[in-house]
């Protein structure tokens, strides 16, 4: 590869995820309404001991410089009389007292915002998940599993600054604002009106600012979910990527993205910083009106130099908030952004739901029957073109046909993880679009081809198949399936820890273990994608009599790639783009010269080339 295109590839975009697209919309207060309503659970018990906390936190605050005034004017340099010791001790009293209350108050607050952030973001992101395991098929067709990661994880924490203490804080430092307005009016409304005649250059310049701010932090989010996005598939590729020796490839793909969004954050954090300046000049030339104006005043006797210096601690505490409130402002827009997206999932309705009046499918003897069937997974390309099959209750059928002919298809109708859009399929002669989701998949097995193990022991993995099965039942579903000696094999038998996907397990292994797991559920109708690998002639003599096990008085339907589940079915189905083209037994088929008879051909020519 030349130069120039290694480049291009290292900066081509990958990852590009429609649905994670930040959308450019103006702040929306509905949904900022929403997400208080995660904290209503703690309307009652804590949120008043916060919201006393924050008043007396605040209440005090602004009342220290009060007392800066009253001792200045009383007991230091009083207008008339002679300065009091005694005065001045009492006022110094009384702002020890203040600052210890100041302190206790904020230690509460602290404690409780966090206890309540902490819960709120637990709730929320037991919310999502809760209701991305109710969503069908369709939806994580449309969704690398790293976006689905970032929602639950990134976008579920960037709210936990705002719930922890930045709604508080947020209140707080208006409170504030406002009561140190209301008091610098109040005291000398010329003074106070004098200093405060630069807010509104201030709010101009911010607001021009702000709109700058909010799309520099949503290009950060997308930026860091595009990393996320990444990091997820290389991990789970990691075999194939060393495997063809892509690592640098990858690295430095990885390494534009980190750069992208270290650049994006650099960005957004510099408007930030940006908000700090424009306080500080702003500070300084109210600052510089007090004490000209403020002195001026004092020539005349307009005001006391006590309310000159009480005035000077006051503005001290009014640019403080104002910065922290910019500063809040991308916090909050952070906060938008991924709380939009975690909506955007909840919000999300499952396309295959439970009617209204959906009923349980009661115990089943196992006829199935596909009632001309059509389906899509994409308008106006059908992957299955009117179906028509009947099995009767325990007869096995193998599924063939070339790649894409739409065996797994009917399978995942049968499943119900899509609902066809004609025709449908029917257990017992009662439509499953009838009856509950849970109620048809708890009595129809699925044993994929890439067999998923969990992270936990050999033991719960089979489990997972009946979760209230005995141990005993699980060595017996083990032993049927003759997976009893090589579990025992292992360092600690059946509570040996496997990893997610199984990665200590041999292939042969993982599909006896998905065979017991199947086997302890017991279902009536069972579904095999059977493996393509191959394996060694010992595992596959065991798998093959594992699987007449297993098949044993059950419905079962195979999509098969190996002869002898082939030979040994009732009827083998044949399929091609979608439609049934022939069925029969192998001897039928094989005589009849068709598709099939091809397939076969082309399998033996492939095994004795
Ligand atoms: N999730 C999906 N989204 C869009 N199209 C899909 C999806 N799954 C399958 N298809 C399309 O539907 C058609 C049937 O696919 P299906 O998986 O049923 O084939 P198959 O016979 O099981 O193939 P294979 O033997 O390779 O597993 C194919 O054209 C495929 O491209």
């Amino acid at each position: 590869m030349s130069e120039q295109q290694s480049a291009r590839n290292d900066k081509r975009e990958r990852f590009i995820y429609k649905d994670d697209d930040v959308i450019e919309k103006p702040f929306n207060w509905a949904q900022l309404a929403r997400l208080f309503t995660y904290m209503k659970p703690y309307s009652k018990q804590m949120i008043p001991i916060v919201l006393v906390m924050m008043v007396l936190g605040t209440a005090t605050r602004l009342a220290i410089p009060a007392l800066i005034i009253l001792a200045i004017d009383e007991a230091i340099a009083p207008k008339v009389g002679e300065p009091s010791l005694s005065k001045l001790y009492m006022y110094a009293g009384l702002m020890i007292a203040l600052y210890i209350i100041q302190w206790a108050a904020n230690t509460f607050r602290i404690k409780y915002t966090n206890l309540i952030g902490q819960r709120v973001i637990y709730d929320l992101r037991k919310d999502l998940f809760r209701h991305i395991q109710k969503l069908s098929f369709r939806f994580f067709d449309k969704r690398p599993a790293g976006s689905v990661l970032v929602r639950v994880t990134n976008d579920v924490n960037a709210l936990q600054d705002l719930f922890t203490n930045g709604v508080v804080n947020l209140l707080m430092d208006c409170v504030q604002l406002v009561g140190i307005v209301v008091i610098l009016l109040l005291w000398n409304f010329k003074l106070g009106l004098a200093i405060m005649v630069t807010v509104p250059l201030m709010f101009v310049v911010s607001t021009a600012l702000r709109k700058r701010i909010r799309f520099a932090w949503q290009d950060v989010r997308m930026k860091q979910s595009r990393i996320n996005a990444h990091l997820n598939e290389s991990i789970q590729g990691m075999r194939v990527t060393q495997a063809y020796t892509q690592e640098k490839a990858n690295f430095k793909f990885f390494n534009h993205v980190n750069n992208i969004n270290i650049k994006a954050w650099n960005r957004a954090s510099a408007m930030n910083q940006a908000f700090g300046p424009i306080i500080e000049v702003t500070s300084a030339i109210g600052t510089l009106i007090l004490f000209w104006y403020g002195s001026h005043l004092i020539q005349t006797g307009a005001i006391t130099v006590g309310l000159l210096v009480g005035f000077a601690n006051y503005i001290g505490n009014f640019w403080d908030p104002i910065n922290r409130l910019g500063q809040m402002y991308a916090q909050l827009l952070i906060a938008m952004a991924s709380s939009e997206r975690i909506f955007e999932f909840i919000d999300e309705k499952p396309t295959v739901a439970e009617l209204p009046d959906a009923r349980p499918l009661p115990a089943i003897r196992g006829d199935v029957s596909f009632e001309n069937l059509v389906f899509e997974y994409e308008k106006g390309r059908p992957a299955l073109k009117g179906i028509n099959l009947n099995v009767k209750a325990g007869q096995t059928i193998a599924l063939v046909g070339h790649t894409g002919s739409g065996k797994s298809t009917i399978m995942n109708l049968l499943c119900r993880f899509y609902d066809p859009v004609q025709g449908a399929v029917k257990i017992d002669g009662i439509d499953i679009r009838s009856v509950t989701l849970d109620s048809v998949r708890s009595q129809v097995g699925v044993v994929l081809q890439d067999t998923f193990i969990f992270s936990g022991s050999i033991r719960d993995n089979i489990r997972f198949g009946r979760l209230d099965a005995t141990d005993d039942d699980v060595v017996q579903a083990a032993k049927a399936v003759d997976a009893h000696d090589f579990i025992m094999d292992l360092p600690d038998g059946y509570d040996t820890q496997v990893q997610e996907r199984g990665s200590v397990l041999s292939m042969g292994q993982r599909q006896l273990l998905s065979f017991a797991r199947a086997l302890i559920a017991d279902p009536r109708v069972l579904i095999l994608d059977e493996a393509t690998a191959s394996i060694d002639t010992e595992t596959e003599l065991k798998i093959q009599e594992a699987l007449k096990k297993l098949l044993m008085g059950r419905t079962s339907f195979i999509v098969a790639h190996r002869l002898s589940t082939i030979r040994n079915a009732d009827r083998i189905v044949v399929l091609d783009h979608g439609s049934i083209v022939e069925q029969g037994t192998h001897d039928e088929l094989i005589r009849h010269k068709g598709t099939y008879n091809g397939l076969i051909e082309a399998q033996y020519r492939f095994l004795t080339a």
